[in-house]
């Protein structure tokens, strides 16, 4: 949305934490619940992106600039369905939320586990950077291979999303039970990464299993499967690449708490915040 003005984005940050929480937790509408908070924060988040749409669309109309910011929120007002038919204010607000609470926290997510697997196993963490800086030099040639499958490892073993809900559009039979349509399924995905048929001695923290042609289709699923798996995939694997490319080049890092717990909540997350200190790497003899 191109927002400038830090104390909005800290307000947004804020209310869009409490929104969070509340997701997927149990649907009790009454003081103290987690539910009930992250419907207030949602109502004032939605308050807030009115204004925020209001304002983009008078400055579009206004012409006050040559051309309007290029993101997703002139997109969304710009630019008609295939029928020419342009989104609701409702619909853009639902549109920026669902880019928010899909795009930020499962990303971060990565990044910060990956930390922990870097630092927390020398015998990954020592492959990881010798490979990486050898990686360094021809990263545009590579294609960042060596980062990639050690982000798919975090992604397998530690997921952003553990499962979704899907409803079944036609009767099927999976191993002797009969599922109708209409039911509700629950979709979990560290069952299917832990299959030792596919991924043989599934707890260890193995970059090799993405070699080669990899695992076989629908068998490692960290962003879903299917027409509805996940929109932001490929802007994911950019983001967590420049991330991993900018600060490795300049820094090596220590966790200050080295076993910090992780809870579910419901991503996982590190309690503390996950402390770390970063040292340039030109500092390291
Ligand atoms: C490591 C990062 C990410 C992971 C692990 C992840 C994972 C997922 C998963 C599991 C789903 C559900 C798929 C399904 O129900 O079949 C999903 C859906 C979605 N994701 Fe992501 N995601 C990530 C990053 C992003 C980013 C960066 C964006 C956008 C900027 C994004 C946008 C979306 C959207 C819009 C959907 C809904 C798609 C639909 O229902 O058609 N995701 N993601």
């Amino acid at each position: 949305m191109n927002l400038e003005d830090s104390n909005r984005i800290s307000k947004l940050f804020n209310l869009f934490n409490i929104f969070l929480k509340g997701v997927i937790s149990i649907a009790l509408n009454f003081p103290e619940t987690k539910f009930y908070y992250a419907k207030r924060a949602t109502k004032t988040i939605r308050e807030e992106l009115v204004l925020i749409v209001k304002e983009r669309r008078e400055a579009i109309e206004q012409k006050l600039s040559d051309s309007p910011p290029q993101d997703l929120l002139s997109h969304l007002l710009l630019f008609p369905d295939e029928n020419g038919k342009f989104m609701s204010e409702l619909e853009v607000d639902d549109n920026i939320l669902i880019m928010i609470f899909a795009g930020d926290d499962t990303t971060t997510v990565n990044f910060n586990i990956s930390d922990k697997v870097f630092t927390n196993n020398k015998k990954v963490g020592n492959i990881f950077w010798l490979k990486m800086i050898t990686e360094q030099k021809d990263i545009a040639l590579s294609g960042g291979r060596e980062y990639l499958n050690v982000v798919y490892e975090v992604l397998r073993l530690t997921l952003p999303i553990i499962g979704s809900w899907k409803e079944v559009l036609e009767d099927f039979n999976y191993q002797g039970y009969s599922i109708p349509k209409g039911w509700k399924i629950y979709w979990n995905v560290p069952a299917t990464h832990m299959d030792p048929k596919v991924f043989p001695d599934a707890k260890n923290f193995d970059t090799s299993r993405f070699e080669g042609a990899g695992p076989i289709p629908f068998s490692y699923i960290p962003f879903g499967g299917g027409p509805r798996m996940c929109l932001g995939k490929e802007f994911a694997r950019l983001e967590i690449l420049v991330f991993i490319h900018d600060v490795v080049k300049d820094f090596r890092w220590k966790l200050l708490i080295p076993n910090e717990k992780i809870e579910y909540d419901p991503m996982p997350t590190p309690i503390e915040g996950i402390p770390i200190l970063l040292q340039p790497s030109e500092d390291i003899t």
